[in-house]
């Protein structure tokens, strides 16, 4: 995308046609549009230099639409790790594929891209209303999920033979990747296939897409953890409760996780590199002070400090070393040194934040997601993901969301927030 330009890079499949409307839908014109950059100051720059400053399409149903409802095959397939809400946003799409256009052709591909490949021998399963109809009451996925690559070329044909028009990818930036690839490939033999993607990930860390399903969930679970830590610091002479959360490069969940529980006086993250002396000093400080100390670490924290694993997960992320239980006998061995006796229990919640269902909040995010993506693949738009940005539902170009990883900003609003309600050092 070029900046400055109005230029959604959104690829449209071809001409659209007027469908007939479907009684109280509200129409979005397709002038209207979401600013990505909201920042006065450049936007005056912007306008200044008579240059447009650059937006986002906002989501929601066209008043003209790509395919025939009638015709119309759609595929449904979920990647990657597990995430609250996965089931509520599967029910959605195929809710308002059927309501809102009357498709009925909805096909669910097992175990994430492996369903689309034909090596492994998955049987697409069919979507109706009765069958995905209580299913968001589940956590995790009906149709699986799995991390892995897949032959492109190999999927496609699959969508190719079986005659799909939309293919909903409900997954993170690997995910999208994915998608990516798929939308080129289908675009490359002249098929007409939309690939729209709705952005999963419990570490919310999809680039242009404020907050992603299931991070909410995710960090309310975590609450139990982090009362339980403070209960057990709390109780015991130099107390320390230690608490690691999953987040393998961005910090969202530890830093929300910090700022909803207040019993946290020192969160870790991957964003910000800190020094075993620095933290371990602030911890004895602490102690002399209160007599106890809540410590919350993202698993990607402090991955410096310790022997890199060189291992890689089936979809090529890094297995980061395991630095909950680094620090714990990190914390012990220095106390241990200066003799002086300190209480400490360490707990991992792990999977048991992610694998729940979606919290209400989260649940009717997933209930719009899963309609948006509808809208934007019945309209015709393809190699995109729906985005949520500044209040609205957005259609985000797939390239653009996996350009660069979201991050917590160290010198940013939110790291600075939590470091004042931590009374956490800026620097250890
Ligand atoms: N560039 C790519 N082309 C094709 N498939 C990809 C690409 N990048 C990732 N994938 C596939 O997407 C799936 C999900 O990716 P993964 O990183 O495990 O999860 P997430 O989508 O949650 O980030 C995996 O099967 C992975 O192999
Ligand atoms: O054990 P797994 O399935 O590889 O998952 C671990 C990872 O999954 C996550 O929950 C996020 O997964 P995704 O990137 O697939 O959304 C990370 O926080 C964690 O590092």
């Amino acid at each position: 995308m070029q900046e400055g330009k109005l230029d959604l890079t959104i690829s449209r499949l071809g001409e659209c046609r007027i469908p007939s409307p479907m009684p109280g839908t509200h129409f979005v014109d397709d002038e209207d549009h979401v600013l990505y950059d909201n920042n006065l100051r450049k936007i005056q720059e912007y306008l200044k230099a008579s240059k447009t400053p650059p937006f986002f399409e906002k989501a929601g149903p066209r008043a003209k639409i790509y395919f025939d409802p009638a015709k119309l095959k759609c595929g449904i397939v979920t990647c990657g790790g597990l995430c609250p809400g996965l089931n509520d946003v599967i029910r959605a799409i195929v809710m308002s594929l059927f309501h809102h256009y009357g498709v009925q052709n909805i096909f669910g591909f097992p175990y994430g891209y492996e369903g689309l490949s034909c090596r492994h021998k998955h049987v697409p399963v069919e979507l109706t209303l009765n069958s995905v109809a209580r299913i968001h009451e589940q956590g995790g996925t009906i149709l699986g999920s799995s991390r892995g690559p897949q032959d492109v070329s190999e999927m496609v044909d699959t969508l190719e033979r079986m005659k799909i028009g939309i293919l909903f990818t409900i997954g993170g930036d690997g995910t999208l990747r994915g998608g990516q690839a798929i939308a080129e490939e289908a675009g490359k033999r002249g098929l007409k296939i939309a690939v729209i993607g709705v952005p999963k990930t419990i570490d919310n860390d999809i680039s242009y897409v404020q907050r992603s399903f299931g991070f909410e969930t995710a960090v309310t679970e975590a609450g139990a953890a982090i009362v339980s830590a403070h209960t057990e610091a709390k109780g015991a002479r130099n107390g320390i409760g230690l608490v690691k959360l999953m987040g393998r490069e961005s910090g969202f969940i530890a830093a929300f996780a910090a700022l909803a529980y207040n019993d946290v006086n020192y969160c870790l993250i991957p964003e910000l590199p800190f020094t075993l002396k620095g933290f371990l000093e602030a911890l004895e400080k602490r102690l002399d002070e209160k007599g106890h100390a809540v410590i919350v670490v993202g698993e990607g924290a402090g991955q410096d400090l310790m022997q890199k694993t060189q291992q890689l997960d089936a979809s090529g992320n890094i297995r980061f070393g395991d630095i909950g239980s680094f620090l714990r006998d990190q914390i012990n061995a220095h106390f241990k040194g200066l003799g002086k006796e300190i209480n400490l229990k360490y707990i991992d919640p792990s999977y048991i934040i992610r694998s729940v269902p979606a919290n209400a909040h989260d649940s009717a995010f997933c209930l719009l997601l899963g309609q948006n993506a509808v809208h934007a693949g019945m309209a015709g738009r393809t190699n995109m993901v729906v985005g949520d940005w500044g209040g609205a539902f957005t259609h985000v170009p797939i390239p653009m969301a996996v350009s660069k990883r979201k991050k917590i900003d160290p010198d940013g609003r939110l790291w600075n927030i939590v470091l004042a309600s931590t009374g956490q050092p800026a620097r250890m």
